[in-house]
């Protein structure tokens, strides 16, 4: 395959929200499922989100636990995996979070559109992949990604991400735990926005795990496909 393995992993309220209609991060996992969120972090070779989740949680994208930093070392390996954000017009800040916290390459994958002098700016703090005219061609970056020897990709949204990644045919597995509340609300961002698909274009899963954690559950599927 001329791309990684690529999986999303999302926590969502029971109500498929992945956070608040003011794009508020929400405490969907319990310790648990952050713990679980941790071991996938230690076992892929990348993390990749979009510039909206960026932008609204300034997430680190960093692996917490020291002992499953240790054994990422002990494999010689950097302490995170490659971290990258999907990001057409280069609005990152260059104080974002990845960039202050942590060891390993960062990625900022931008369009051919994006302004070349925040793009110089990204250049110090990271490797800017330029793909894709006005949007990132994300086909082409999965194909950039393997090719710099990244096998295993973790996707964690967030919701225009998603869709991205799914409407291009770019995803194996999608991993969603579905935690114990309810958020609402017609404009909060679900599992997957975008576009969404027409009723002949649907996709298909399968789902090979279902397990309880905590109050809420985990489900994992496989994409087959267009369903019909
Ligand atoms: N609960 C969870 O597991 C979880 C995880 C991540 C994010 N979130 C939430 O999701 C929200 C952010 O989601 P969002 O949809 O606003 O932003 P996002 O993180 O999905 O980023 C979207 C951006 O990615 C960029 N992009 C570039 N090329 C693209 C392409 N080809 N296809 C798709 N996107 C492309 C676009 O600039 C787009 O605006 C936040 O509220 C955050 O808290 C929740
Ligand atoms: N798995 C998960 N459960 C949640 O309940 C929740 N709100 C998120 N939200 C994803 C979001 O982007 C987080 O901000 C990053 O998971 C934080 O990552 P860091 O700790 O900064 O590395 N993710």
């Amino acid at each position: 395959m001329d791309r990684p393995f690529i999986f999303i992993n999302s926590a969502m309220s029971a109500d498929g929200k992945l956070s608040t209609k003011e794009r508020k991060q929400v405490k969907i996992s319990g310790k648990l499922d952050f713990e679980r969120m941790d071991e996938l972090r230690a076992h892929a070779d990348a993390i990749m989100v979009g510039i909206g989740t960026v932008l609204a949680d300034d997430p680190s994208l960093t692996v917490k636990s020291p002992e499953r930093k240790a054994a990422r070392k002990a494999a010689g390996k950097s302490e995170n995996p490659v971290r990258v954000v999907v990001d057409s017009s280069a609005r990152t800040p260059l104080n974002a979070d990845i960039f202050k916290k942590g060891e390993g390459l960062r990625i900022i994958a931008v369009s051919n559109s994006a302004p070349e002098e925040k793009i110089r700016m990204l250049e110090k703090k990271a490797l800017v992949i330029k793909t894709g005219a006005f949007r990132v061609d994300l086909t082409e970056l999965a194909a950039k990604l393997k090719e710099m020897g990244i096998n295993s990709l973790m996707v964690e949204g967030g919701a225009t991400l998603n869709w991205g990644m799914l409407s291009a045919g770019l995803v194996d597995e999608v991993y969603t735990f579905v935690g114990n509340l309810i958020i609402g609300g017609k404009t909060a961002p679900t599992f997957t926005d975008g576009e969404g698909f027409t009723e002949n274009e649907l996709l298909g899963l399968e789902l090979f795990s279902a397990e309880k954690i905590e109050d809420g559950i985990l489900l994992k599927w496989k994409v087959k496909g267009k369903k019909n």
